[in-house]
Formats: structure tokens, sequence, C-alpha cells
């Protein structure tokens, strides 16, 4: 059965007087890959900032009971929120092994932390083996190509213990066979975990998404399954400009003009 991992309420983020978030509720649960979509500028990567602690909000945000309102960024990593950026944030010039044992060694020294070690630790290979990149563990990650950075930032992610992850449009930029592989993975880390992903692209979105919430001018416009918000009038108004009922009328002129 699937649990509430985060609940977010009443979120609101202010930046001189525009709210860019305008009183958001969301629940991640585990067991689900919960796509966030909208037209640029509607709020995502600002609401994902609010919950990583990067802006300042009003509202609340739980975790595992925890109000995580105005705690520090590296807490709310700690307490389990993982998030990846557009472009990859991984060290170029280590390996992807040194990469993810990094990540999950806090607590050692940065020179225990740099040391090549004969042994890596059970998670680091597991994880290694998760995102598919086992045989590179000893590439530098620098010259993995684009799609493999964002399975290691996913990784690292992984190992660090995060089983909340936001995700921010982790297939920009892949070909087909890697969206692919994306989307299986996502829903591989969901089995115990909940995952959102701030997303344009809708064949992605449909293809891999157990529960969508559409955001609109920093408000929640629409949030179930994917064929409840691909029907949902309000939705293909800010998609496609219009109302379902206009769109029939458009085609009704069209057809007897
Ligand atoms: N630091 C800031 N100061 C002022 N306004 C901001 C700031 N950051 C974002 N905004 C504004 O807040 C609104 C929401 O931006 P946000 O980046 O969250 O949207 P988005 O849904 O992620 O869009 P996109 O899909 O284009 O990334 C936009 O109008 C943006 O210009």
């Amino acid at each position: 059965m699937n649990t509430t991992a985060l609940t977010c309420t009443g979120i609101e983020v202010d930046f001189d007087g525009f709210k860019a978030v305008n009183g958001v509720d969301l629940e991640l649960d585990r067991g689900e890959v919960h796509f966030l979509i909208g037209p640029n500028g509607a709020g995502k990567t600002t609401l994902v900032d609010a919950i990583t602690g990067l802006a300042r909000y009003s509202g609340s945000v739980v975790k595992d009971g925890t109000e995580l309102r105005g705690k520090k960024v590296h807490h709310i990593a700690r307490k389990g929120i993982g998030r990846t950026f557009q472009t990859a944030t991984v060290f170029e010039n280590l390996t992807v092994a040194q990469n993810l044992d990094i990540a999950a060694g806090s607590g050692r020294s940065p020179w225990a932390l740099l040391r090549r070690r004969r042994h890596l630790p059970d998670t680091v290979v597991t994880v290694m083996e998760q995102i598919g990149l086992k045989d590179q563990a000893e590439t530098p990650a620098g010259i993995l190509a684009h799609g493999q950075k964002q399975w290691l930032e996913i990784g690292m992610l992984l190992v660090g213990d995060a089983d909340v992850l936001l995700l921010d449009e982790p297939i920009a930029g892949m070909g087909a066979e890697e969206r692919e592989t994306t989307g299986r993975l996502l829903h591989d880390i969901a089995h115990d975990r909940a995952v959102a992903v701030v997303e344009h692209d809708m064949d992605f979105m449909r293809a891999f998404a157990s529960r969508v919430t559409v955001l609109h001018a920093g408000a929640v416009l629409a949030s179930g399954s994917v064929d409840e918000v691909s029907n949902h009038p309000r939705v293909q108004e800010v998609y496609l400009g219009t109302t379902h009922q206009e769109q029939e009328q458009e085609r009704a002129d069209a057809a007897t003009a």
C-alpha cells in the first residue's frame, strides 16, 4: 500500500508581491511517480525550491511527521529529500564509483572520501547496478553520456538515502532509448520512495506518470490520473488556449465553412 511521504499545505512563495506559488497543496506518496506539469512560469521549480529550502514560503511541508518550513537546505536533505537539477551536478573528474562513494559517505573526512577504496560499500555497488552504470564504475563522470550523468545524479541521491526525490526535467536532451530507460528507472526507484518529476514532455508523462498535478499561475489546476487531467477542460484550455467546448465549436465551424 502507498504511504504518504510528503505533505505540502497552502504553500505560498512571494517575490516582492508577486505570488509565484499561490496556495498549493500537494501530497507525494511512496510507490508513485508523480508528475508536476504546467506551462512556463507556472511555479513548478519554485515549488520544488520551497520544499528543498531554497525559497522562503508560508504554509507547511511535513515529512514523516516533521515540519520542514524554516529548516536549512542541508537539514532538509538529511531528512531524505533529494533533488536534481536540469544540468547534472556530478564531480566530472571523479569516477562513477567515487561520485557515489562520496554521496554515500557523509561522516568521512574529505581525504578519506577522495581515496580510491579497494572495496566499495554494498549500497554503492547495488545502486550502480540499479542505475545501469556498473560497467562504467571506473569511468570519469565527465565523459559519461548526457543520460548517464542524469542517472548518476539520481544514484547519488539513492546512496544518500533520499526517499523523496524531486527531479527537474530528467529526460531533457535524451534520446528515445535513454528516455525509456529513465522512465523504467523512475518506477523502479519509486517502489519504496516518492518520486516527483517536473516535466514538459507530455509523451513521457503519459507513458510513466502514476499521478499528475497540473500547476498554472502558481496554483493547482488539476490533479489525478493521466486520463483525468488530460480530459480536464481547464487543463485543455491552459495547454491549448481553448476549452474543449470551444474546440468542438471551432471544429464544427470549420466543417460547415
Ligand atoms: N527569484 C525570483 N524572483 C522573482 N520572480 C521569480 C523568481 N524565480 C521565479 N520567479 C518567477 O516566478 C514564476 C514561476 O517561475 P518557475 O521557474 O517556478 O516556473 P516553472 O513552472 O518552473 O517554469 P518553467 O517550466 O519555465 O521552468 C515565473 O513568473 C518566474 O518569472
